[in-house]
């Protein structure tokens, strides 16, 4: 793990290994996972799962199958472990010819199983291994008894870089703890986390009565609830899997940890909105669709991990400012983010090409390590040369139908717009949300039209995007700017409220609490 909690670098001498075996002078390493997991014969979840979100997510999945499963939507019928030694066969087979950035475990059914792949990894270390002890099935069949718990606790939890139990196998592996509450889930994870994973995720999907879903993760240091309402659908079945596979591939990416379990969990969520209506066999469990990415509707058809709620508390940044006040853009947004910044922009009006794409390589490294998106102001050709998260342009910038295909399905758009027109062609183009404003008059930037709380109000009603208000917004009228009658203003954008400010990160955490507040008040 390097320090943001991503993955161990590759030895020097990789590229030269890699490039010996091929005649051409370009090498492209694709990030490669490796599975270790039992076959769902309903394909919903187990290796399939796992091959599937790889794919999705372009990352390259390899599988050793420990165990085969007759299961459907019912449940599981049947379960036939593989014998040690042809687990073992597999796993040599694939270790010693790829060069896998992330190994996910799934299914271990027993401790023979655990042994051999223990023996493997240590004849091929691996940067990263990600370990989702499976124990139950959806449906309440037992995949792995307590006869592994031992082994799991003593040997593989303390090599693991992250482990992602729900609440049961929290429970189990902490011999019965019991887990009904969020602070339950706090206590489980510190301890889990004391058997040695760099890293634990206990997820609470199975919490009993909690209107969203909430995971814990812990780093040994901090904790964070990760919070999404809770989607009615009979279709979950898989999801563990996929959440597991989808860091795994995140991981082989380059995300840091936190990064990639705000991806993974975004995924899963998105997933099972799109599949809550798909009829896929007739039992209580049905699979749900890893490729609603690629679907042909233009409005769904983004793999897109944007959450609207990120738009809660976003910071737009200033240089100026930043000069003004004699910081960095680094522990300007530091700082911000620490406050309770949810998305960041980075707007340089000023600066050479060069040096904005220094600062912006700077800025997207804090916010990977903290897993909040970094966009871009203006300048496509700068978010594309440091793979920012997005961009966001106004009217007389670059049309966002051109944005869209430039950028791609993935990444995020959005759009200034000041009147109901303009917010349905953003919609139109493929925007994923709108910035709306001035709201109310600012210095920051010249001649801007105000639109008052009535246009913003307007704009929301008409837009089918998320939104989020910006101009002249501050502690003191954030409040007014909330409780405008619509359910898609989901924020405030701001600029000075944050950075023409002597502390940051006090005028942050001042404008998030007002922010909650004004929006529990609703
Ligand atoms: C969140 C958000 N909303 C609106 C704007 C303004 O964008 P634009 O109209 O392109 O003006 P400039 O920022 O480029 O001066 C924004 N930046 N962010
Ligand atoms: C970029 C932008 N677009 C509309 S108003 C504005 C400036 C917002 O700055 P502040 O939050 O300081 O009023
Ligand atoms: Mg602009």
């Amino acid at each position: 793990m390097n320090s943001l909690g991503g993955i161990r670098s590759w030895p020097a001498n990789w590229r030269s290994t890699t490039a010996s075996m091929t005649t051409t002078e370009s090498v492209r390493k694709v990030p490669q996972v490796l599975t270790v997991a039992g076959s769902d014969s309903g394909a919903g979840a187990g290796i399939q799962a796992d091959l599937k979100v790889c794919a999705a997510r372009g990352v390259y999945c390899a599988s050793v199958i420990t165990a085969v499963t007759a299961q459907n939507t019912r449940g599981v019928q049947s379960v036939h472990l593989l014998p040690p030694e042809f687990i073992s066969e597999q796993l040599k087979s694939v270790l010693s010819d790829f060069e896998f950035d992330v190994v996910k475990t799934g299914m271990l059914p027993s401790t023979e199983i655990v042994e051999v792949l223990l023996q493997n990894l240590s004849d091929f270390p691996v940067r990263a291994l990600v370990v989702d002890p499976v124990m139950v099935s959806t449906s309440g069949h037992v995949l792995a008894g307590s006869s592994i718990l031992s082994i799991f606790r003593e040997r593989l939890l303390p090599i693991a870089d992250i482990i992602t139990p729900n609440v049961k196998e929290a429970s189990a592996l902490l011999d019965g703890f019991r887990i009904e509450t969020v602070a339950e889930m706090r206590s489980a994870a510190k301890s889990l986390h004391e058997m040695g994973p760099r890293f634990v995720l206990v997820k609470g999907g199975d919490l009993p009565d909690s209107s969203d879903s909430v995971d814990v993760y812990f780093d040994g240091k901090e904790f964070h609830e990760l919070r999404s309402p809770r989607i009615a659908t009979r279709n979950t079945h898989g999801t563990g899997c996929t959440l597991a596979s989808c860091i795994a591939a995140e991981l082989a990416k380059g995300s840091s940890m936190l990064s990639a379990v705000k991806v993974a969990k975004r995924f899963v969520d998105n997933a099972l909105d799109y599949s809550k209506d798909i009829v896929i066999g007739s039992g209580m469990q049905g699979p749900f669709d890893h490729f609603f990415g690629l679907k042909k509707d233009p409005q769904s058809s983004r793999c897109s991990i944007f959450n609207p709620d990120d738009l809660f508390l976003y910071a737009v940044t200033d240089s100026r400012m930043n000069k003004k006040w004699n910081r960095s853009i680094v522990d300007a947004l530091k700082a911000a983010i620490e406050g309770g910044a949810t998305i960041i922009q980075l707007r340089e009006k000023e600066a050479e090409t060069r040096e904005f794409l220094e600062e912006a390589k700077a800025c997207i490294d804090i916010c990977r390590s903290h897993g909040v998106s970094l966009l871009i102001n203006d300048r496509i050709d700068i978010a594309l040369a440091c793979d920012a998260d997005g961009v966001h342009v106004g009217q007389s910038d670059m049309p966002v139908d051109l944005v869209r295909s430039l950028l791609g399905p993935d990444k995020i758009i959005g759009v200034s717009c000041k009147t109901p027109e303009q917010a349905h062609q953003a919609w139109k183009d493929g925007a994923d949300y709108i910035g709306s404003g001035g709201v109310f008059p600012t210095n920051t930037k010249a001649n801007n039209r105000t639109i008052g709380l009535d246009g913003l109000k307007e704009v929301c009603e008409a837009s089918k995007l998320p939104v989020v208000a910006i101009g002249g917004i501050g502690i003191s009228n954030a409040g007014s700017v909330m409780q405008i009658d619509a359910p898609n203003l989901k924020g405030v954008a701001v600029v000075s409220a944050l950075f023409d400010q002597d502390c940051v990160l006090t005028q942050a955490k001042k404008l998030h609490k007002t922010l909650k507040e004004s929006k529990r008040g609703i």
